[in-house]
């Protein structure tokens, strides 16, 4: 597999980064006018902008992407993907589904693009331990069914269900010799 960009897609808290920390790639840091949740560091885990400041990059062509999640502005900037280029070119992103539409266009199957499926119960009840309050739970899990439906369009489904997330990890670095050395 010459695979260039690992795309992990999923409902709300179903693991996607956590799973992307254990692949261990560099990660391509994307933007986003959402407010950092606690123990989230900008330029680390986002880029953390008003949603002004990624309107303004739109209108001057440095998105690659943007997509609009649940009321806040997420886009991925050119100067991102430029950032990770030291990396040897294999690399990894969290994408929602139009944004990995757009990675499967731009980059065909060089882009990986591994769904993380958990239950909406399980979903839920890592909303909650995130310390998300019940309005923010209801506003994320209302694309659950979406998001799942989505994954369809990914090469690979991994399940992170509850207890399982040593599976899920096994599975996903078991994937990294397979993923060759991209370009
Ligand atoms: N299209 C696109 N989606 C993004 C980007 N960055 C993050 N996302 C997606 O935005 C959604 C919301 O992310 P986040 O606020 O971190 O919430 P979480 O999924 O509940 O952890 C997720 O589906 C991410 O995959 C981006 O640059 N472009
Ligand atoms: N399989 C699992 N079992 C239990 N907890 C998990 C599992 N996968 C992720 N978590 C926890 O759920 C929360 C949300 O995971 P995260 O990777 O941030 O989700 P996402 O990026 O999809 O929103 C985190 O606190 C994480 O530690």
């Amino acid at each position: 597999m010459n695979v260039s960009l690992v795309v992990f897609q999923g409902p709300s808290a179903s693991g996607k980064t956590t799973l992307q920390a254990v692949l261990g790639l560099p990660r391509i840091v994307t933007w986003t006018s959402r407010a950092p949740r606690e123990g989230e560091i900008d330029g680390v885990d986002y880029h953390f902008a008003e949603r002004e400041t990624l309107e303004r990059m739109m209108r001057e062509g440095r998105m690659l992407e943007t997509s609009e999640y649940r009321g806040h502005l997420y886009g991925t900037s050119l100067a991102s993907i430029e950032e990770t280029a030291r990396g040897g070119g294999l690399r990894s992103i969290v994408l929602d589904p139009s944004g990995a539409r757009v990675a499967r266009e731009l980059l065909g199957e060089r882009a990986l693009l591994l769904g993380v499926s958990a239950s909406r119960a399980e979903c839920e009840a890592r909303l909650l331990a995130r310390g998300s309050d019940a309005a923010q739970i209801a506003a994320r899990l209302a694309g659950y069914d979406e998001e799942i439906a989505a994954l369809e369009g990914c090469d690979l489904i991994v399940r992170s269900g509850e207890g399982g997330l040593e599976r899920a990890g096994e599975i996903v670095r078991a994937l990294r010799p397979l993923l060759g050395a991209g370009d």
